[in-house]
């Protein structure tokens, strides 16, 4: 059996923050907010295998109101998120994600954040593409005032 997930996910761009996508840190003038490092990517390609698993979303998994979350590394909430997985013996085909932002430039980094991502699945970095985008100056993501990222996968549930 195969079945498709989708996640999306924003986070404000302010001062004083690190800005961690994808579990990379780029050199910026700003960076994320949240609760945990709000790494924007690593959220919505865990969303994405939550809900191709029918596991709800990260908010449920790990509250923004729990202390143990708070400046959480991302990386080692989607290592969790794959457990999930591999716990209802699914197995994860591929990931695609798209990261919506004006600045910083994203190209750089992108085969750092597809290698991240495929490690933290147990995929051969083939099996992750990650793309980014700007909105042309238009909305939230064009004013520079938030990033936004969304990711689609694909798992599949093996026999036992
Ligand atoms: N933050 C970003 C946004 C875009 N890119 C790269 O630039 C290309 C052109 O972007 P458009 O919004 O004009 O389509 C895009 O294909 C990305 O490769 C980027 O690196 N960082
Ligand atoms: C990851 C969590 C938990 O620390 O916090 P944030 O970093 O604020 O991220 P968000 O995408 O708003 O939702 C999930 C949260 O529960």
């Amino acid at each position: 059996m195969i079945r498709v997930g989708n996640g999306f996910d924003v986070h404000q761009l302010v001062e004083g923050r690190p800005c961690i996508i994808g579990g990379v840190e780029i050199p910026f003038a700003k960076g994320l907010k949240g609760h945990s490092d709000a790494d924007v990517l690593l959220h919505a390609v865990s969303d994405a295998l939550l809900g191709a698993a029918a596991l709800g979303d990260i908010g449920k998994h790990f509250p923004d109101t729990d202390e143990r979350f708070k400046g959480a590394d991302s990386r080692v909430l989607l290592r969790h998120v794959v457990s999930l997985l591999k716990a209802k013996h699914y197995n994860i085909v591929n990931i695609d994600a798209t990261i919506m932002a004006e600045a910083p430039k994203m190209a750089p980094h992108i085969s750092d954040m597809c290698r991240n991502i495929a490690e933290d699945c147990g995929l051969p970095t083939d099996s992750v593409n990650v793309k980014a985008t700007t909105t042309e100056k238009l909305g939230f993501t064009g004013r520079g005032e938030g990033i936004a990222a969304q990711a689609v996968c694909l798992i599949q549930r093996y026999q036992i």
